[in-house]
């Protein structure tokens, strides 16, 4: 029988033998550093003249591997490998279906090491965060395999006499799975399991930062017994083969997750209907955020400054969650912002593989340069109280950097930056703080500093965001406890890890049979 689902617990890296298993798994990775990995479709390995070659932000001149990159012609003959196979796919048993999930978390989690290694080097993940990527995949793999059993034979629907009534999920078709680099195996593997364990078939394109991991992830399904077909791998430019697949007749639904224009640009293009196209494109989007902690003047002051930082910081800043501003009222803010000075001054930088660095680097030259335009802006708008500095001469470091005293409506205030930068501003109190974090064009994750539960109440009522935390930081949503997704431009508040979000890969249909 199917055990409940618990998530995965994260590491205790302070013990000596989950130090040497990390240290194992580095081993693992540095083995085969370098290597090629072809595109697979139709279960078959196809190897292209033309890479994407992945390399370890923290070293640039590593190469982590080199994948195959489709071209149009590449993704036709996925899509049409992708058609081909849900035609037996959608007619698998959803046990069958989920136990191939079961397993591939199963596998993963005999290598968890080596997959949060992995993470280490390809993506400059510090082992706490690498370990909660892998973690957070694994329950992904676990949470929607029983999510789907939950729905197997539909939802109870009423019936007369004589008559009877159901009300099943059937999947939707294929559909193309377009993922970010920033949780290159969670997310990847989660939007990736949760359309296959529906019954549909994909064809998954992953950042091209960080194919590597998802090369290895593709291994694990066939390992786990996927049947040929389901889950095709093709890495590849955005603007070629993802304008081409978002654009194609016999795309089913998209599940994208990365930055608002990217994801503007798809909501636009999906929504025309070409030649042959017998359907509306379903679209799954996870977008970006301009995530906020606002602090009352009634609060654990201590709390509020370790929550700035560590979701501040916490890989970099590099997460759709991670607090790019706090709103402070005016009479704490004084204290606030000394105190998130001091603790930011105490963190730890440097290349990932060392567990005593907290922090890492960005993920590549375009970022860092991003970044760091940002950086010259805060200049002219705040005032800059430590931070400011990058170095990309061996890896892309940028000093964890706060700005205080900014105007609630300036540019580091509004814009999502998606690095190590921290904006402070001061509100006259709290319904003005709230105001100030409603501000953006962005609603994903937020959190209250706050004794007050009047506070408590108003901003469960108006702070509108899809994640609102309290009396912590916003970021670490556990798949199964705090379903994640945001409200406006931060997407299609599809909550990944949530109690729904299979069914937005189906479609219901009622059947009624007279007796
Ligand atoms: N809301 C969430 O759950 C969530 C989670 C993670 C990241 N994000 C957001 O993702 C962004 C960072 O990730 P990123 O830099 O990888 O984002 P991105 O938008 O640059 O890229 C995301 C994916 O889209 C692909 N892509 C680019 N152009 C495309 C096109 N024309 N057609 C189809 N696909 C295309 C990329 O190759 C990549 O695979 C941030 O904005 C972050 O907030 C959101
Ligand atoms: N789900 C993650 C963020 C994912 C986006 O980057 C969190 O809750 O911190």
């Amino acid at each position: 029988m199917v055990q409940p689902y618990k998530h995965e617990p994260f590491t205790n890296f302070k013990e000596e033998a989950n130090r040497e298993a990390y240290l194992a798994g580095l081993k693992t990775v540095e083995s085969y550093l370098g290597q090629d990995y072809d595109l697979v479709i139709d279960g078959e390995r196809i190897s292209t003249e033309e890479k994407i070659v992945s390399y370890n932000p923290a070293n640039k001149t590593e190469v982590i591997g080199r994948v195959s990159k489709a071209n149009r012609d590449l993704a036709e003959k996925a899509m049409q490998a992708a058609v081909e196979a849900f035609k037996t796919w959608k007619k698998v048993k959803a046990e069958t279906r989920a136990d191939v999930l079961f397993k591939a978390a199963a596998i993963i989690r005999r290598r968890k090491h080596e997959f949060s290694a992995l993470l280490t080097k390809e993506a400059g993940k510090p082992w706490n965060e690498a370990d909660a990527d892998t973690a957070e995949a694994i329950d992904f793999l676990e949470y929607y395999a029983r999510q789907m059993l939950t729905i197997k034979d539909g939802v109870p629907v009423n019936s007369r006499p004589n008559e009877f009534n159901r009300y099943d999920y059937i999947p939707l078709g294929v559909g193309i799975i377009i993922s970010p680099w920033n949780f290159p195996l969670a997310i990847m593997a989660g939007t990736t399991v949760a359309a296959i364990v529906a019954g549909n078939t994909v064809l998954l394109k992953p950042a091209s930062t960080t194919p590597i991991v998802a090369a290895k992830f593709v291994e694990v399904m066939e390992e786990a017994g996927l049947p040929k077909g389901v889950l095709n791998f093709v890495p590849g430019s955005g603007a070629e083969v993802g304008d081409y697949l978002v654009d194609h007749k016999d795309t089913r639904f998209i599940s994208f997750t990365g930055s608002r224009d990217v994801g503007l640009r798809i909501f636009e293009r999906a929504s025309k209907v070409n030649e042959g196209q017998v359907w509306m494109k379903r679209l799954i989007a996870e977008m970006g955020g301009k995530d906020t902690i606002v602090v009352d003047k009634e609060a654990d002051l201590e709390l509020a400054a370790t929550s700035i930082v560590a979701s501040a910081f916490g890989f970099s800043g590099q997460k759709c969650s991670a607090c790019s501003r706090a709103v402070i009222v005016e009479d704490v803010y004084d204290q606030v912002l000394n105190r998130v000075v001091e603790l930011t001054n105490e963190l730890t930088q440097g290349d990932p593989v060392d567990p005593t660095n907290y922090m890492a680097t960005v993920i590549d030259q375009s970022a860092y340069d991003k970044i760091m335009s940002y950086i010259e802006i805060g200049k002219t708008e705040g005032k800059l109280m430590t931070g400011g500095e990058g170095d990309d001469s061996k890896g892309f470091f940028i000093k964890p950097t706060v700005f205080a005293d900014l105007d609630p409506e300036s540019r580091i205030m509004k814009e999502e930056i998606f690095g190590p930068v921290v904006g402070l501003t001061k509100a006259k109190d709290f319904d003005h703080a709230i105001e100030i974090a409603n501000n953006t064009e962005y609603g994903l994750t937020g959190a209250v500093i706050t004794t007050n539960r009047e506070h408590i109440q108003k901003a469960r009522e108006d702070f509108h965001v899809g994640n609102l935390y309290f009396n912590r930081g916003c970021t670490g949503a556990i798949v199964g406890y705090q379903p994640f997704g945001g409200f406006n431009m931060s997407g299609t508040d599809s909550k990944a890890g949530g109690p729904d979000y299979i069914q937005l890969h189906m479609q219901a249909k009622t059947t009624s049979e007279m007796y």
